[in-house]
């Protein structure tokens, strides 16, 4: 069976996107997951775990390594298929769908080891993640879904690739606009880059590059998995002022962070996870001085420092370099 097959998943091919009446109809959640479970040969990745994302709400996933938050983002965003359990987008059945049809219902990602194409400019990489959007330019994308029929949705697009239509070349002019205003929200950073390959930027660039092309696609709910992995001080804190940014525009988020600071600094609600289960749940402040997650995080850190009821708030994962700097010196960028 491969990895993203799980028990009671739908025949292949079959992606729909269920209304849950009873979801819909109990709760208001723009995400709702209920006892969700994924296993990997004998490994609770994710043990039942349940918790809630309301329209317009900050709310971050911590814990230790390997304690399944990465694991939770990829069942929300389809990369991986649960074991049992239900996940809901406003009140819709979404735990069946592949991870396309997930993100154009809204729900947009970025990768924990960050993924851009290599060899596109930065624009490119922004405007990949609008082709599932378009309508002119791709008139029988519904048929794609139907192994058989691909054919017919790809001679479409290449025809109207070729010779454009009136239609498409006007869906071409907003989806420029819409990646240069993606663009501008990292100006400083990427606006000089806007047309450098990819491979040319450093860790940080190539992140925010990563981060620009889910926000494009203006999604409901944006998940984030470690988006100031490696990223030094400096460069944190500029993804705190923009996380603050998008939660004030409204933003809901689903944040998987080791920095505690701009966790605390940003939620609305923590998950804490332990052992693929949810050991405290609650506005930062409380989370932060609950005894169980003290004890997980301490656990796992002795000798880090000492056992102090605020070691949450200075624990850094242990694979974490310190200040990393992401000014990458193959690519001569370099980022104060
Ligand atoms: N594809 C996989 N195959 C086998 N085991 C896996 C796989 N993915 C995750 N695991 C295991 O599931 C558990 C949870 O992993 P996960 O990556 O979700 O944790 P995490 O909390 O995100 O950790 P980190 O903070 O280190 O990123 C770990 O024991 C991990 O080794």
């Amino acid at each position: 069976m491969s990895e993203n097959t799980a028990a009671g998943a739908p025949a292949s091919g079959e992606t729909s996107v269920e209304v849950d009446a009873a979801t819909a109809a109990t709760s208001d959640a723009l995400l709702s997951v209920e006892g969700l479970e994924r296993h990997f040969d004998g490994v609770r990745a994710v043990d039942g775990v349940s918790f809630t994302v309301a329209p317009h709400e900050v709310v971050s996933i911590i814990g230790p390594n390997g304690s399944g938050k990465t694991t939770t983002l990829n069942l929300v965003s389809g990369a991986l298929r649960a074991g049992a359990g239900t996940i809901s987008l406003e009140g819709r059945r979404i735990d069946h769908a592949d991870p396309a049809r997930i993100a154009e219902e809204g729900v947009a990602r970025t990768f924990q080891n960050g993924r851009v194409f290599a060899t596109l400019s930065v624009r490119d990489n922004v405007e990949v993640g609008l082709h599932s959007t378009l309508t002119a330019s791709r008139p029988f994308r519904r048929l794609s879904r139907l192994f058989l029929l691909r054919w017919i949705p790809l001679l479409g697009e290449l025809f109207i690739a070729i010779i454009g239509t009136p239609a498409s070349r006007r869906e071409q002019k907003q989806i420029d606009a819409r990646v240069e205003s993606e663009v501008q929200r990292f100006e400083a950073r990427l606006g000089p880059r806007r047309d450098d390959p990819a491979y040319s930027l450093s860790y940080a660039n190539r992140r925010r590059t990563e981060i620009a092309r889910a926000l494009a696609l203006q999604p409901k709910l944006l998940l984030l998995d470690e988006p100031t992995a490696g990223m030094n001080q400096s460069e944190t804190a500029e993804v705190l002022e923009q996380l603050l940014q998008l939660k004030a525009d409204g933003q809901a988020i689903l944040l998987v962070e080791h920095k505690l600071d701009l966790v605390m600094t940003v939620s609305d609600r923590v998950i804490v996870m332990d052992g693929g289960r949810i050991i405290a749940e609650g506005a930062p402040q409380t989370v932060r001085h609950d005894p169980a997650v003290i004890e997980a995080y301490l656990g796992r850190r002795r000798g880090l420092g000492g056992a102090t009821d605020d070691v949450v708030a200075s624990a850094a994962p242990a694979d974490e370099t310190p200040a990393a700097t992401t000014g990458d010196a193959a690519t001569g960028e370099d980022e104060a």
